[in-house]
């Protein structure tokens, strides 16, 4: 179970996060909403561990998050094309941080030939779903997707929702799913926290 306890951040004295709770269970889909600037990106590196709180913890399994990488919390940025070196190969991205899994490609429609090719010559879609094989590893035990669909065209990214799912929850996967899309948040998740205006406790 991965947990924030009165989680606080600000960024040069101006106040993001302020005492922020959550849970998230092993299999649950949570949702994430709030306007835009409300925190949600920067609360998902918080969980993720990539940025330390200024007050409050976050807790895996009840202990501190572990430092080493990748870790059990993998946080897919919003925009996959700002975050791969568009140097590197799609074959050498996905191996990066683990061997890839073939079920994972698979599942995900992750062609094979696409491993000679830079990031620059893949489509929106495409290259959302090798941002998501990316992360999902198999020590990933909570994924949080940050408007992972947005840039897609719904049929797009109905398909990648399709894909994920089950296969987050066949493998017991925790998803936060962080969308302004309210009817995609609906359809998803089982529990939702807002953002907005104060933080609420889940
Ligand atoms: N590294 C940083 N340094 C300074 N300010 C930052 C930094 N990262 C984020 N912020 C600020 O923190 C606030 C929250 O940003 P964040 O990206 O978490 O919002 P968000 O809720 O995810 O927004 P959106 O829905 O637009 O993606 C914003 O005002 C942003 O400018």
């Amino acid at each position: 179970m991965l947990s924030a306890e009165a989680v606080s951040l600000s960024f040069a004295g101006r106040s993001v996060l302020r005492e922020v709770s959550l849970t998230v269970t092993p299999g649950e889909v949570l949702g994430l909403s709030g306007p835009s600037g409300a925190g949600k990106s920067t609360l998902a590196r918080v969980l993720s561990g990539t940025l330390a709180p200024d007050a409050g913890r976050v807790l895996w399994q009840g202990s501190a998050l572990p430092r080493h990488h990748p870790g059990p919390v993998a946080h897919v940025p919003q925009s996959p094309e700002l975050a791969v070196d568009p140097r590197w190969t799609v074959g050498r991205i996905l191996a990066n941080a683990a061997p890839p899994d073939p079920e994972v490609l698979a599942a995900l429609a992750i062609r094979p030939a696409w491993a000679e090719r830079h990031p620059a010559e893949l489509s929106g879609g495409e290259l959302a779903r090798v941002s998501l094989a990316r992360f999902f590893l198999p020590t990933t035990r909570v994924l949080i997707c940050d408007e992972i669909t947005a840039q897609l065209d719904a049929l797009a990214a109905q398909a990648l929702w399709q894909a994920l799912t089950p296969l987050a929850r066949h493998r017991g996967m925790a998803l936060i799913v962080i969308s302004h899309d309210a009817a995609l948040r609906r359809a998803l998740c089982s529990r939702q926290i807002t953002l907005d205006p104060r933080p609420v406790a889940a």
